[in-house]
């Protein structure tokens, strides 16, 4: 297999993105009778457990192994989400699932805990495969597959991505005593290690795509999982998560499903993460340093998100912040990939409150002190937008976000917003806002 493909980092602002009607994806059968479902997560939720009133079921109704149970409360979880609750009962049956759920809902414990629920190691088998966009998500995956089975020792677990020496996979594979059950990755290396022979996956029973949008969108990346896909036996459940799932998307996503459970927010407007404050800032290309300069100065922040489009401007702003004695960090794909990871898990850990990102950090990654998103760069459109802010107000927290606006492309980005998810997108007041608005109590 060529290890050039293996090289390809799909994250970044490298990528060409294109049309979601482009070729057809790996058929798995014809669509049967879709049950849907319009998934409303209420309005007002203003920090973590603000869910407890509205729920009638607790983790305990799932009839969950009690060893998952226990790494629940472990987690501090203690009730499921909606999305949780809608999704939960009918996966562990094996059930295939379209799932669209706001951003920080906890989709990510949805299959986790039904894979792990559903999961009968058998050395030397992997049964469950997860794909998903970035490295760093994967590697962020993995470790939500660590918490949560944590009392299930005999359950393995390993995370393959790229820009890593794809030795240490192979090592890992070929010893019956770490050959993992579960398999978290993104679809390069996955791809490499199936044409090598070194990864087998005749028994595979679920399948799972995070972010399935953005996997799907991308001709590279959609060739890569279908590859994946062929090479499990037929009979499996498929599982697709995403925070947005346009009506363009959907047909492609369902040609992998049969009869699958469909969760869709099919309002657009109910999209928007409530406890988030969403402001513009208007200012000239040349504004933007002295701008955010002021702004990490006078406004208080548990840990702040800041988005560039570039690699280069992200080495570059970075620099910049560092020289004014801000404590930053940038992740993006132009250092390498074992420095990403520690870049990430410094910042995840809290050593570093300021982390300057290309969309290698736009979606997925779940950093809970996380309370300010800032747009240096005005994302492409609209769906971007909704999943870079959504890195703020993490599970129904509190969070603000500012957007820098800075040329016509950009406006039209911002008039996209407001108008699609009926978000109320005010400018940033010139005498700033209270900090109590938007920072936990
Ligand atoms: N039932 C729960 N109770 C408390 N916290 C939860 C619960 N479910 C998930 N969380 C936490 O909420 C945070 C967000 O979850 P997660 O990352 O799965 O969201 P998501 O829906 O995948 O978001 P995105 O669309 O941005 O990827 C995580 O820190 C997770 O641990």
């Amino acid at each position: 297999m060529s290890h050039e493909e293996d090289l390809i980092d799909y994250s970044d602002e490298e990528i060409t993105t294109t049309n979601a009607n482009a070729p057809a994806a790996a058929s798995a059968g014809a669509n049967g009778d879709a049950k849907k479902g319009d998934l409303n997560v209420p309005a007002g939720a203003e920090k973590k457990g603000s869910y407890v009133g509205i729920h009638t079921t607790g983790f305990r109704d799932f009839l969950l192994k009690p060893e998952l149970l226990r790494a629940i409360t472990d987690c501090g979880f203690e009730h499921p989400s909606e999305v949780q609750q809608a999704v939960i009962p009918q996966a562990i049956l094996g059930t295939d699932v379209i799932c669209q759920a706001k951003s920080g809902l906890g989709k990510t414990a949805v299959f986790v805990l039904t894979t792990l629920q559903q999961i009968d190691p058998v050395p030397g088998e992997t049964s469950v495969i997860v794909m998903c966009h970035t490295r760093e998500l994967a590697y962020q995956i993995k470790n939500e597959y660590a918490r949560f089975s944590k009392y299930l020792p005999d359950v393995k677990t390993a995370v393959f991505y790229g820009g890593t020496p794809m030795q240490k996979d192979i090592e890992t594979l070929a010893n019956k005593d770490t050959h993992p059950h579960i398999i978290v990755g993104t679809p390069g290396r996955l791809c490499a290690l199936v044409r090598d022979k070194r990864l087998r996956l005749g028994s595979v029973k679920v399948f799972v795509l995070d972010e399935c949008d953005k996997m799907l969108d991308q001709v590279d990346m959609r060739r890569d999982v279908q590859e994946i896909f062929r090479a499990t036996p037929s009979s499996k459940q498929v599982m697709m998560f995403s925070a947005t799932l346009s009506q363009e998307i959907r047909p492609i996503v369902k040609k992998f499903m049969q009869s699958p459970l469909e969760l869709y927010v099919d309002n657009d407007t109910k999209l928007t993460l409530h406890g988030l404050q969403q402001y513009y800032i208007k200012l000239a290309e040349g504004e933007k340093n002295r701008k955010l300069n002021d702004l990490l100065d006078s406004l208080e922040f548990n840990q702040v998100i800041i988005f560039v489009k570039s690699t280069v401007r992200a080495t570059e702003l970075d620099k910049l912040l560092r020289e004014c004695n801000f404590p930053s960090i940038a992740v993006h794909s132009g250092v390498s990939q074992e420095e990403r990871i520690k870049r990430y898990k410094e910042f995840k850990e809290f050593n570093k409150r300021i982390c300057v990102a290309t969309d290698v950090f736009g979606r997925g990654i779940d950093i809970e002190r996380i309370n300010l998103a800032i747009n240096y760069d005005l994302p492409a459109d609209a769906d971007s937008y909704l999943h870079r802010v959504g890195r703020a107000g993490r599970f129904g927290t509190k969070g603000l976000s500012i957007s820098f606006v800075s040329s016509e492309a950009d406006q039209e980005v911002l008039k996209q917003i407001q108008s699609r998810f009926a978000v109320e997108l005010p400018e940033f007041p010139a005498d700033g806002i209270d900090a109590s608005t938007y920072m936990a109590n």
